[in-house]
């Protein structure tokens, strides 16, 4: 029945901990030098742009630096933020600094769903770039060939319904052969709403969560699509 699988990467793929404490202090840290070096490059200097329109105001490089690491603070979810620190990330990734987090169960079953046909998407608030380069350096090496395609805030916020309608049309399936799987009830209510099977993911890190009508699961092993 379930066509295609569509996943959240913070806390359902990867850890809580790998994203907020290795990859934002890693954008926060180089953004200054990054922005001095290569604030002149034209997709750079369209982010940054793009930020400080977001930010509202004609603000100089100072003040939007100041602005951007404020926001990584905070957890903003802004396209131009994200956009950025996937550009952070990727020398980061290159240089062997990290390598993407994901849990040891999620290759295992990503194979496995991929082996019987069934489609793999990313839906992250982290822009496709930072995606592909997430799953393109784990331990268990590049996982990007399991993955059918990639969504981001692009095609809208994930605690909206009209971004899971999107997907799906996008996938050109209904949305009731469609799974979601995120560790956010928000993220879920949205998807359910618009019609797409859910499972939330707890992975036992952070906050308790109200998996509310969602079936759970500790981990991929716990999903049966
Ligand atoms: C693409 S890896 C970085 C993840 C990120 O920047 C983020 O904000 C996490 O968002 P998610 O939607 O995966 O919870
Ligand atoms: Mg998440």
């Amino acid at each position: 029945m379930v066509q295609a699988i569509v996943t959240d990467i913070e806390g359902t793929t990867s850890s809580l901990s790998f994203v907020k404490e290795v990859l934002f202090p890693y954008s926060a840290r180089e953004l200054p030098g990054f922005v001095r070096a290569h604030g002149q490059r034209p997709e750079v200097r369209q982010l940054l742009d793009e930020a400080r329109q977001v930010a509202g105001g004609a603000l100089d490089d100072g003040q939007l630096v100041a602005t951007l690491l404020r926001w990584i603070e905070e957890d903003r979810k802004l396209g131009p933020l994200k956009g950025l620190q996937g550009l952070l990330w990727e020398a980061g990734y290159r240089q062997g600094d990290f390598q993407g987090h994901v849990y040891e169960d999620v290759p295992r079953r990503l194979r496995e769903w991929k082996e019987r046909g069934l489609r793999l998407y990313v839906y992250s608030s982290g822009s496709v770039h930072a995606q592909k380069l997430l799953f393109g350096h784990t331990r268990f090496g590049d996982l990007t060939p399991l993955f059918s395609g990639y969504f981001d805030t692009g095609v809208g916020g994930k605690r909206e319904v009209a971004s899971y309608a999107a997907i799906v049309k996008e996938l050109g399936l209904p949305a009731a052969q469609v799974l979601f799987l995120s560790d956010v009830r928000e993220e879920l209510d949205a998807a359910a709403a618009a019609g797409l099977r859910t499972a939330c993911l707890l992975r036992g890190e952070g906050p308790t969560v109200d998996p509310g009508p969602h079936p759970e699961a500790r981990s991929f092993d716990d999903v049966h699509p």
